[in-house]
């Protein structure tokens, strides 16, 4: 129903009550403080760095804001070291998707590597049973409550490790029960994507999609290695691929004067989609500050571009927080946020007639309201 009183102010509470999709977010970067101290003392571990709330949130973000994909990634250590019991994934799996019901997500995408989550000795398969009966959980919980959320798993592997292979097999054998990708993720220099390619090829060949983080602490050589070689659907980041466009300064408002090199160029004639993480781009340097992200240069020729949160809790972010900062950086409305949505909900790895149902039934309407 359209607003009679023309487009709804964009601020925090509005953003919230906008159906975002959400295709970038891992579960072992999103926990809530609280369930990081309350898991350490129930699962015994004793290595957190601070003991409050407070504190505990406070150490994450700053310690991930170091400038560098390397150091952001070492405090995922005390994440996956409080997620090594079945309890333990279920409860944060479940959190998560009643946090991203309750911040208005409608569909969500959220991968995590199962390999490091078996020192408690699970195995692989019972990861991901845990992980998912805890994604169900919270689905039902937010149904409850109101707020509907589908939520999906996408199965990483580490780049730097040897079982992409036997991950990408473990995605294949869960994929009707709720993985419905993979991914690999990890430091990026040193560890190209072709190091994985009996990985890809082993999803190609059973018809399974995969995103690849690429293009995010490493350049284009990355990205081009991820689509030439490894066929994958989606780009992780993909942000530097700007590096492929010349003629313009990210941060402008008129790139009227861009040239595409043969990589971009590719991205974009194939719709690849770029599942873009504002915060977290700025946080690992892989860009150097939210005026100079090249979102907007992206938005404006056209790329697929997506909004994401990569890692909640070391951004200490949000999806509605993500897109305010893209409003407060680069002025978009309500349609520009209903497109990088729609560009979201075209690019999941759900069946097609799903996609199409979230999108006029739950997106479009969703948006008119705030739209006016
Ligand atoms: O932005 C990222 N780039 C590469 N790897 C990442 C990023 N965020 C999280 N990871 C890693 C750390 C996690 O333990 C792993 C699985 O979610 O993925
Ligand atoms: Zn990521």
């Amino acid at each position: 129903m359209a607003n009679p009183t023309g487009p709804t102010p964009i601020d925090l509470p509005a953003l919230r009550r906008a159906p975002k999709v959400l295709l970038h977010d891992h579960l072992d970067g999103g926990l809530r403080p609280a369930t990081v101290l309350e898991l350490a003392e129930e699962t015994g571990y004793a290595n957190l760095p601070a003991g409050t709330e407070p504190e505990l949130a406070a150490w994450f973000r700053d310690a991930a804001d170091s400038g560098s994909l390397v150091k952001y990634l070492e405090t995922f250590e005390h994440t996956v070291g409080v997620m090594q019991t079945p309890a333990a994934l279920a409860r944060v799996a479940r959190e998560c998707a009643e946090d991203l019901a309750a911040d208005g997500v409608v569909y969500a995408e959220v991968r995590f590597a199962p390999e490091q989550h078996l020192e408690g000795g699970l195995s692989l398969d019972e990861v991901m049973e845990a992980v998912l009966g805890g994604f169900a959980e919270g689905e039902a919980a937010a149904r409850a409550e109101g707020r509907p959320i589908v939520v999906r798993c996408l199965v990483t592997a580490m780049r730097h490790a040897a079982r992409s292979r036997e991950i990408a097999e473990l995605t294949v054998r869960w994929r009707d029960r709720g993985a419905v990708g993979f991914d690999i993720a990890g430091a990026e220099a040193g560890f190209p994507p072709s190091r994985h390619l009996d990985a890809f090829e082993y999803m190609r060949d059973h018809s399974a999609p995969f995103t690849i983080h690429a293009g995010e602490a490493f350049g284009l050589p990355s990205i081009h290695e991820a689509l030439a070689f490894c066929g994958c659907d989606r780009l992780g980041h993909g942000v530097r691929i700007v590096d492929d466009i010349t003629g313009v300064t990210p941060g402008a408002s008129d790139f009227s004067g861009a040239q595409l090199g043969r990589v971009a160029a590719r991205v974009r004639d194939a719709r690849i989609p770029l599942e873009l993480c504002p915060s977290s781009n700025v946080q690992t340097g892989a860009v150097a500050s939210m005026a100079e992200h090249p979102f907007d240069l992206l938005a404006q020729l056209r790329f697929r571009v997506t909004v994401n949160t990569d890692n909640r809790l070391m951004s200490d972010t949000t999806m509605s927080a993500e897109m305010l900062k893209l409003v407060d950086t680069f002025g978009y409305g309500w349609s520009d946020l209903q497109r990088f949505t729609i560009n979201a909900m075209k690019s999941a790895f759900l069946p097609f007639d799903e996609r199409l149902a979230l999108i006029d039934d739950v997106i479009k309407p969703g948006f008119a309201v705030l739209i006016g």
